[in-house]
């Protein structure tokens, strides 16, 4: 490989930041008798939800939160899925929460997230969240998009009348940051792109950032970035060759920023999972007096 010339954006280093953080909150919290409690639901046993989960649950342990799982067989039925996502609702030593996405084929995903409490919504992906997030109103919000502004601010890359070009307009990543992008507090223009894009190297060309969130190894190449622009690489496939990013290496040489995979925005997407965890527990105990 050749020069590096890129500042690497450095998500772990961050994210033990956004952990010291919560961890003085979460013992704020505890002193006024309120444990904060993530709980997971994972249907199945694809090892590499399997993977993610665990290390949400590690995370908890770091900071001080209450870990609450339910592992469920891929057989599993939507009354079953329902009857658990009822019990977490109703759970008071769950805070917040989860369902591990994807589901197996026969559950309805769009279902199982309108069925969890908008309150508890710790992904920030239910309807009611992103309809605030539109709204401008207060809501926790989406745990990558956070991750990405966050990194771009914490290295003061400059977000304000920036092009942002997002590849891909899933519902995790490329959807609702844009939506971040576009808000009166940030005040980047956005294009979003996705595979009827025309020219997808003549959009990611004019961009100042570029989040690079469609799933496809090394779909932005070197001679797609501007010189010196941000770049983010959050996609994440399974290869032969293990886990694969969607940006090449040689990006590397012409970025002025770049946040890598793994080690960028993925350990970000943790912490802000956390953090919305902690920030509701702090909603409950204000509510409490
Ligand atoms: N690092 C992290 O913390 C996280 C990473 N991820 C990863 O981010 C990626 C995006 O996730 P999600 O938001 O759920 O999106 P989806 O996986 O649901 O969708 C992918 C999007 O990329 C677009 N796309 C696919 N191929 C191309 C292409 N060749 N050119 C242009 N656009 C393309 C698709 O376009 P179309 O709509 O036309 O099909 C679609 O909009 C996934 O790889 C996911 O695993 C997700 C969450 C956290
Ligand atoms: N309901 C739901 N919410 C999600 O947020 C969600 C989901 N389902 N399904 C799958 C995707 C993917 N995703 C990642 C989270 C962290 C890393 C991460 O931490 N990656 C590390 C490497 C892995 C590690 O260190 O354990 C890194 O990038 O450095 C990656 C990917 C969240 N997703
Ligand atoms: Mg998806």
């Amino acid at each position: 490989m050749g020069h590096v010339t890129a500042t690497i954006l450095d998500g772990k280093a961050t994210r033990d930041e956004i952990f010291e953080d919560l961890k003085v909150r979460v013992s704020a919290l505890k002193d006024k008798g309120i444990t904060p409690g993530l709980g997971t639901v994972l249907v199945g046993d694809d090892p590499g939800s399997a993977a993610y989960v665990r290390g949400k649950h590690n995370d908890c342990a770091k900071v001080g939160i209450t870990s609450i799982r339910r592992d469920l067989p891929a057989d599993i039925t939507q009354e079953k899925l329902d009857a658990t996502i009822d019990e977490l609702n109703a759970n008071p030593d769950c805070t917040g929460y989860i369902v591990q996405l994807p589901v197996p084929k026969q559950l309805d995903e769009n279902a199982a997230l309108e069925r969890i409490d908008p309150d508890k919504d710790a992904d920030g992906l239910h309807p009611v969240n992103l309809g605030r997030l539109v709204l401008g109103k207060e809501a926790p919000l989406p745990c990558t998009p956070r991750g990405i502004l966050h990194l771009l601010r914490r290295y003061e890359v400059p977000i304000e009348g920036a092009h942002v070009v997002v590849v891909g307009r899933g519902v995790t990543v490329g959807r609702p940051i844009g939506l971040l992008f576009t808000r009166r507090s940030e005040n980047a223009t956005v294009t979003l792109c996705h595979t009827r894009t025309r020219d997808l190297g003549a959009e990611v060309r004019r961009a100042d950032i570029v989040i690079a969130a469609a799933g496809v190894p090394g779909l932005v190449t070197a001679d797609m970035v501007k010189p010196g622009a941000a770049v983010l690489d959050v996609g994440v496939s399974r290869t032969e060759d293990g886990l694969r990013g969607d940006v090449a290496a040689d990006v590397a040489e012409v970025a002025g920023f770049l946040s890598p995979n793994p080690g960028g925005v993925g350990p970000l997407t943790r912490a802000f999972l956390l953090t919305n965890v902690v920030e509701r527990a702090e909603r409950v105990a204000a509510s409490l007096g």
